[in-house]
């Protein structure tokens, strides 16, 4: 399953899953990088904002030292929210920290724009502590450089991060390039179905971001997971990763433990009856309003999320 592939709407293919490196600890992230790629892992995502590029550079680099090739590595970037008026500026230190001379996907980490002139280069801040946003940016504008960068050969593929059903419809009159992907917080406490659909209807690819939870893996004790894992003698670590194939979406996984990076390759084929359990308690909570979203930075923005209005 590792070797499954979805297809963007530019004529690549994506892995259907990825190793995440968000909060995967500069002093274990190499390792985490090279073990997953070796170990038959074909895509890594990756950000600025991170703080941990360099490492992951070297993974990868000690993975293509090994024998892995870089045209079999699916690399996602991001342009993270300071340099949202200078895209390329972003892209490019990227690639010097990972050791590369393009990505495979790059993407708008966020839709809104940090003071690229502020007090920190990733987390600007007011004197009152709130981050220093530019307000009357439009991040049209930042899809508009994102456009560009593909004439430069750096990035294949270009994309979006954590655009709601609103931002998309804001989008997408204005974009001559349609976005190949939109990466989203998705799991079954968080199904984000209108995005989900949208994007189906527009041709851009789902990639889910905390699939188990986020830190700790908070979702393994929801009684369908366990449920639907019992019954297939797998951990539920594996229903919550399987969870997105049939849904037609990518699925990054964040570990930087190597048994848990080998666990979460095993990903099983779930039965419709295990897919409609699982629905059935999205819809209970999207009905009753009690979706669960693990990572909502205090921005202070509104997204336009029907859980975050
Ligand atoms: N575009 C965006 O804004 C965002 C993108 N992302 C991307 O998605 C990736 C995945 O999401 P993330 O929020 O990191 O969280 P995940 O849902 O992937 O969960 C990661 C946590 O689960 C643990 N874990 C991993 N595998 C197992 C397992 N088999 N059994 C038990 N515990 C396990 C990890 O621990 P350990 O590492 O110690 O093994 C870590 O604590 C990120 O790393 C990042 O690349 C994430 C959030 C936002
Ligand atoms: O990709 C992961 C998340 O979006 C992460 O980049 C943000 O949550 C960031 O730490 C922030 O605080 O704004």
């Amino acid at each position: 399953m590792a070797d499954k592939t979805f297809p963007l709407n530019n004529g690549q293919t994506i892995p259907a899953l990825g190793l995440g490196t968000w909060q995967s600890d500069p002093g274990q992230v190499k390792t985490a990088v090279s073990y997953a790629l070796q170990a038959g892992y074909k895509l890594v995502d990756c950000a600025y904002c991170y703080a941990n590029e360099d490492e992951v550079g070297e993974g990868l680099a000690e993975a293509f030292a090994a024998g892995v090739k870089r045209e079999d590595v699916f690399v996602v970037g991001k342009v993270w929210a300071t340099y949202n008026t200078r895209v390329e500026l972003g892209l490019d230190k990227s690639l010097k920290s990972l050791g590369l001379d393009y990505v495979d996907l790059f993407l708008v980490h966020w839709p809104l724009l940090m003071n690229p002139d502020g007090n920190n280069d990733r987390f600007p801040k007011l004197p009152n502590g709130e981050r220093d946003i530019i307000w009357d940016h439009n991040h049209v504008d930042t899809w508009k450089q994102m456009e560009e960068l593909l004439t430069t050969g750096k990035a294949k593929a270009i994309g979006v991060s954590n655009y709601s059903k609103k931002y998309l419809e804001e989008l997408l009159p204005h974009a001559t390039v349609i976005p190949a992907v939109n990466q989203i917080e998705n799991h079954p406490s968080l199904p984000q179905q209108e995005i989900v659909d949208l994007c189906k209807e527009k041709g851009i690819h789902i990639m889910a971001y905390s699939p188990l939870g986020s830190t700790g893996g908070p979702l393994f004790t929801a009684e369908p997971v366990v449920k639907i894992a019992e019954k297939h003698g797998v951990k539920p670590s594996t229903v919550l990763l399987s969870y997105h194939i049939p849904r037609g979406s990518t699925v990054l996984a964040k570990s930087v433990t190597p048994a848990r990076i080998e666990e979460n390759k095993k990903l099983i084929d779930l039965e419709e009856e295990d897919i409609k359990l699982l629905n059935d308690y999205s819809d209970n909570l999207v009905r009753e309003g009690k979706v669960v979203r693990y990572v909502y930075p205090p921005f202070g923005v509104k997204f336009g999320f029907p859980d975050k209005p």
